[in-house]
């Protein structure tokens, strides 16, 4: 499977710095250096997927919950009992109808924000053969957008640090800290970002 490959290649290469914990512990210390208690109180996972079809990826406009009027991948929290990857193919079919035949892992992104101890973890897929076409849900209204023309100013701060990474085939994980009011300000205070 694409994501276990993944995995195992990002393993053999930059093992020292890619690892996950070593990525928490680099965020403790930039947090307590930046006078924050750094409570890294519970950790959420998420998934995010993003379609491509020839030069463009699939973007929603999401229409409810964290992130409502932004652009952004399909995806949301990891139900108890399934895999990461299971969560992706579901919430792609849920939120847009379209139904992976497979998902390649490529990065995992992690969210802290500064007015709150919980830490949010994403998983992130790229597909690029599914069945289907895109349709909107109560949650998303889906659009394709040619690779130059993603709406970065209508997108969480986040995107424009790593989106462009992924488009070009890069696997990594990073670390985005965001002011308080996190959605609403959009203001990304720290990052750290190791290539895998
Ligand atoms: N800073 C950020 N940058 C980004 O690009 N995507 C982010 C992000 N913070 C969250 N996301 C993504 C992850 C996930 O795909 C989505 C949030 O998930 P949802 O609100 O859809 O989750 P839930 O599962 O709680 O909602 P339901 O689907 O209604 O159950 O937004």
């Amino acid at each position: 499977m694409a994501y276990l490959q993944g995995v195992v290649a990002a393993s053999r290469s930059k093992l020292e710095l890619g690892t996950e914990g070593a990525l928490y512990d680099k965020i403790r210390f930039r947090q307590r250096e930046a006078g924050i208690g750094c409570a890294l109180e519970s950790i959420t996972d998420y998934t995010l997927v993003e379609c491509m079809r020839g030069g463009e990826v699939l973007l929603g406009l999401k229409k409810r919950g964290l992130g409502v009027g932004k652009w952004n991948g399909f995806g949301g929290k990891v139900e108890v009992g399934e895999s990461a990857y299971e969560g992706a193919k579901r919430e792609l079919r849920e939120e847009c109808g379209l139904e992976a035949e497979d998902l390649e892992w490529r990065a995992m992104l992690l969210f802290t924000f500064r007015d709150s101890g919980k830490l949010m973890r994403v998983h992130v897929f790229v597909a690029d053969k599914f069945k289907g076409e895109p349709v909107e849900t109560d949650e998303m209204r889906p659009m394709w957008f040619h690779k130059s023309e993603i709406p970065y100013a209508d997108m969480w701060a986040d995107d424009l640090y790593w989106l462009p990474k992924l488009l070009a085939g890069d696997k990594f994980m990073a670390w985005f800290d965001y002011m308080p009011g996190g959605e609403h300000t959009n203001k990304v205070v720290d990052s750290l970002l190791v290539d895998l």
